[in-house]
């Protein structure tokens, strides 16, 4: 028999390529032959950001996302809609063809719990599945309780809120949830995505009670309670987040390397790292209140300010900003963050709290600003704030925005509050060993090479 032949398949957004890409280099490692399978959009810009996979440990391949050059991926119900139409139809094309000989057999189809389409399809064909979670256990939980939250009228069948200030608490330990930040809401404009959302992911969540495994990129140290609603789930992560520098990590932009040079001349904890991922636009206000926010902190910072942040190509800056750029700060259009975060040098992490970050952050000891915006990031934020309390949140004022005293203010209490980082290491502590050698993650992690190389 040849090698175990695993194909794998992320939902087409950043923050499910790299833990997708991460879980697949860790397992090509261990002998495992990966097929990773972006759509030929994402997999351009991999390629474009990284150049060639040079230790050429997985096989890079794409199937169209349906939609045209130049059509909006971040409008996600579109591109969504787009997938459900032509995904499953692509992936048996690009089964067939890459279901070798006897020797180079696909052993399963490893695919985000997000594209339950295509874990549909393999079992169509006959091939065993895994499902991965990207994001925290207790959002699958959220996703198993709906019914509940139909029966007890919290939400109604097409999963509009209908108690608008009642709080959902899944159990006395995990994070309280408001009903106007579930999952499937605020996505984008269109009036239609979040009922198409909502079915979307019930869906999902459907399919991946008949996978034979489902993986979270979460730990038992972190969400005890989230894994005991959700049995079926087992922890495997956090993925990694010590140093992607220089490794193939799936990318959507080249990571500007220079940024750590300059934390080396930094004094220790004391830099503010600010990132919000790689999807979130800031209109023009609040991009402005943020550069006014940092300046008055009056401490070095990173900032990551994507090419697409703000509405419109350019970037209003204040003027003092370009002074002190060079000097006091960095900007840069994306930085190899996971090892921005494990530097002596940074003090604190302002971030949208999407969960890859949230698992970097606190694999790296660092305490959190919390500024989140929709999806999953309420829940990571209560996760950070309320739960392991190693950060706070930010609060807008009545017009919805975050105020530059606030940031000031907040950044204050921050690192002024030796409590929030003694937490922090604590926690990064129990996170480090799940993930070494014997740890609860580890163990699963070995397990599931067992399983695929039986
Ligand atoms: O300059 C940067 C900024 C980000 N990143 C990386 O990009 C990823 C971003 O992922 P995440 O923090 O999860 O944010 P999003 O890109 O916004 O991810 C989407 O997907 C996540 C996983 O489902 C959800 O938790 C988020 O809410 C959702 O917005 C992380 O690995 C970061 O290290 C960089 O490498 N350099």
């Amino acid at each position: 028999m040849g090698k175990p032949h695993v194909v794998v398949i992320p939902y087409p957004a950043q923050g499910h390529v790299i833990p997708l890409m991460e879980l697949s280099q860790n397992l090509a490692k261990q002998g495992i032959k990966i097929s990773f399978v972006n759509t030929v959009f994402n997999h351009k810009r991999v390629l474009d950001a990284f150049g060639v996979d040079e230790n050429g440990l997985l096989h890079l391949l794409s199937v169209p996302d349906g939609l045209e050059d130049g059509e909006d991926r971040n409008q996600l119900g579109k591109l969504t809609e787009s997938l459900c139409q032509v995904i499953p139809t692509q992936l048996k094309e690009l089964i067939h063809k890459v279901n070798g000989s006897n020797d180079d057999k696909i052993s399963c189809v490893l695919a985000d719990i997000s594209m339950g389409l295509a874990l549909d399809v393999a079992a169509e064909l006959g091939i065993p599945t895994v499902g991965l979670w990207p994001a925290a256990v207790l959002q699958l939980a959220v996703l198993l309780r709906v019914p509940k939250l139909i029966d007890d009228g919290l939400i109604d069948e097409n999963g509009t809120p209908l108690m608008k200030h009642k709080m959902i608490q899944l159990s006395p330990m995990t994070p309280s949830i408001h009903p106007m930040n579930l999952v499937w809401l605020n996505i984008d404009d269109s009036p239609s995505t979040p009922k198409f959302m909502f079915d979307f992911q019930l869906r999902n969540y459907r399919v991946a009670e008949t996978t034979n495994w489902v993986l979270c990129n979460s730990s038992l140290e972190l969400e005890l309670q989230g894994f005991k609603l959700v049995p079926k789930a087992l922890p495997i992560g956090p993925f990694l987040a010590t140093n992607r520098l220089g490794n193939f990590s799936g990318n959507f932009w080249p990571e500007d390397p220079t940024c750590l040079q300059w934390l080396d001349q930094q004094l220790p904890g004391s830099v503010i790292y600010v990132a919000f991922g790689s999807f979130i636009v800031f209109d023009q206000i609040q991009f402005q209140e943020l550069a006014l926010g940092l300046e008055i902190t009056e401490k070095p910072f990173i900032w990551v300010v994507r090419e697409d942040i703000t509405k419109g190509k350019h970037h209003n800056y204040p003027k003092w900003l370009n002074e002190r750029v060079g000097n006091q700060c960095r900007i840069v259009s994306w930085a190899p963050q996971a090892a921005v975060l494990g530097h002596s040098s940074i003090a604190c992490f302002i971030s949208h709290c999407g969960w890859n970050s949230t698992m970097e952050g606190v694999s790296n000891g660092v305490p959190f600003l919390c500024w989140p915006y929709f999806a999953d990031q309420f829940l990571n934020e209560s996760y950070i704030s309320d739960i392991w309390k190693i950060g706070l949140k930010l609060q807008k004022d009545e017009g919805g925005i975050i105020r530059k005293e606030e940031i000031k203010s907040k950044v204050e209490q921050l690192v002024g509050d030796e409590n929030f980082k003694t937490r922090a290491i604590e926690l990064k502590q129990m996170v480090t060993k799940s993930v070494g050698d014997g740890g609860s993650s580890d163990k699963v992690f070995k397990n599931f090479v067992q399983w695929l190389k039986s």
